[in-house]
Parts: structure tokens; C-alpha cells; sequence
């Protein structure tokens, strides 16, 4: 199933998807879309789960990599079907954009554990309406990480990233055979911030809005 005005931004780390989210949001704001109102939203989310998810990704607890892809289907569950959640928003009408979504668990605990079971939890989750994929070299992505983190998370090491970007480049390829209802945009995450904003904004403003 497809939540339709629903958008997910995916990449490894470093990517830019946190600093392109916050432009979408102003950019929003400021030119008043036809009236409709963007929620602007993230995984792991800022509930309950979502903490207990940091601090795994801090390396504070040491969840085995099947422990986290069961806590991020757990936080997901909530952050879909929950109160205020995602397909609530959606429903009243809301544009909703989630920083990471299902296909993390796939790429990153898909890589770190068993790709059968990140599968398993997340199958029956429906699909965002456009998934935008960040791509850019593993070097140049951990490049910035090192520059903006002082401390770093467990995901965060160059050779797991360079891993990752190949499993997602495998994960998008399923999807365009097996769901060619979700839209999939690559974006090159190497141009500027700007160029890259008014790309994402470029798709975004011409959605009509479809009520669901
Ligand atoms: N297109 C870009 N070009 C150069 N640097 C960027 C670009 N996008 C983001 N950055 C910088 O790279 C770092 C990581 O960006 P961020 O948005 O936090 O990535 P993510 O959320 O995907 O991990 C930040 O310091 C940010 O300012
Ligand atoms: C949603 C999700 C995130 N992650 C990882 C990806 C990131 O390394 C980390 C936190 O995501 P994020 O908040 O996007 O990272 P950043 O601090 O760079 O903004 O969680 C998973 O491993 N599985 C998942 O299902």
C-alpha cells in the first residue's frame, strides 16, 4: 500500500538529509502551499522507542544488530499506526516527509544482521508516495560526518558505510522492480545545498494534493 502525500528521505550517513529537510520546511512556510501544511518528521522517532533506539546508536547499550532492527520496527509501528502518526497526519490531509523510513532498517540492519528478518519486520508497512535517495561516495559522506560529529555513532565507520551504499543501491533496485508505484528519485547529494533544495522543492510543490 501506498500513503499518498507521504515522502521519505533515505542515504548513509552524512548524506545531507537532515540539512535539506530543514530547508524543505522553511521554504514551506514561507510560500504557503496551496494552504497545505507540512509535518516534518524522523526516524529512529523522538518517542519512547526512539530514545531507547539513541542510545544503542551511541553505544551506550550494545543491542545485537537484530535487537535494533526490532527495536526500529517497534518505533516505526508507533510512528505509522500511532496517535498523531503518520497515517493519521496524512489522512487529515497533511504533506508528511519522514527523515529515514523502513529501507534504513534494510540497508543498515540489514548489513549489520540478518537481511531475512529486517525484511520479516518490515513487509507489511506500506509505502511512502515518493522516496527521495541521497547517493554520495562513502569518503565524501564520512568526510562530513567526522566534521560535524564529535562523538561518533556505531553505523558511523567508513568501511560499513561503503557497504551500505551498496546494499541501498541493491534495495532501490527491488523496489523499482517489485513496487514501480513508489516513486524513486536519486539525488545527487554531492551538488551544493541549494541546487539540491530546489530539486526536492521542484517535486514536492507540484504534488496535487490527493485525499486518501
Ligand atoms: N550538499 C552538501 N554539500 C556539502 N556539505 C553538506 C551538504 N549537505 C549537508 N552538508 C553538511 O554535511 C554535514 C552532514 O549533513 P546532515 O544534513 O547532518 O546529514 P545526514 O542527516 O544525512 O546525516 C553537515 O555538516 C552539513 O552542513
Ligand atoms: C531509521 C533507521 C536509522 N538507522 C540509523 C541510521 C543512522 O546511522 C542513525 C540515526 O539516523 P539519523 O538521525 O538520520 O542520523 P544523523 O544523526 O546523521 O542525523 O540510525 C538504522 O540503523 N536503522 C533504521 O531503521
Amino acid at each position: 500500500m501506498i500513503v499518498r502525500n507521504f515522502f521519505v528521505f533515505e542515504g548513509i550517513d552524512g548524506t545531507g538529509t537532515t540539512t535539506q529537510l530543514k530547508l524543505i520546511k522553511e521554504r514551506f512556510l514561507r510560500e504557503e502551499n496551496e494552504g497545505r501544511e507540512l509535518i516534518v518528521t524522523c526516524e529512529p522517532t523522538t518517542g519512547p522507542i526512539g530514545a531507547l533506539i539513541r542510545r544503542g546508536l551511541s553505544g551506550e547499550y550494545r543491542f545485537t544488530a537484530d535487537t535494533m532492527a526490532r527495536l526500529f520496527a517497534a518505533d516505526r509501528g508507533e510512528h505509522i499506526y500511532g496517535s498523531d502518526g503518520i497515517l493519521e497526519q496524512t489522512k487529515a490531509g497533511k504533506t508528511v516527509i519522514s527523515d529515514r523510513y523502513l529501507f534504513s532498517t534494510l540497508a543498515y540492519q540489514g548489513s549489520a544482521g540478518d537481511p531475512q528478518l529486517a525484511e520479516q519486520l518490515n513487509a507489511e508497512f506500506p509505502l511512502p508516495e515518493y522516496l527521495f535517495y541521497f547517493d554520495l561516495d562513502a569518503d565524501a559522506a564520512m568526510n562530513r560526518v567526522e566534521k560535524r560529529n564529535a562523538r561518533l555513532e556505531i553505523y558511523e565507520k567508513r568501511e560499513f558505510q561503503r557497504i551500505l551504499r551498496n546494499r541501498y543501491a541493491s534495495i532501490l533496485e527491488h523496489y523499482r522492480i517489485e513496487h514501480p508505484e513508489m516513486k524513486i528519485v536519486v539525488i545527487d547529494a554531492s551538488l551544493g545545498i541549494q541546487e539540491i533544495s530546489e530539486k526536492i522543492w521542484s517535486i514536492i510543490r507540484n504534488k496535487p494534493i490527493i485525499e486518501t
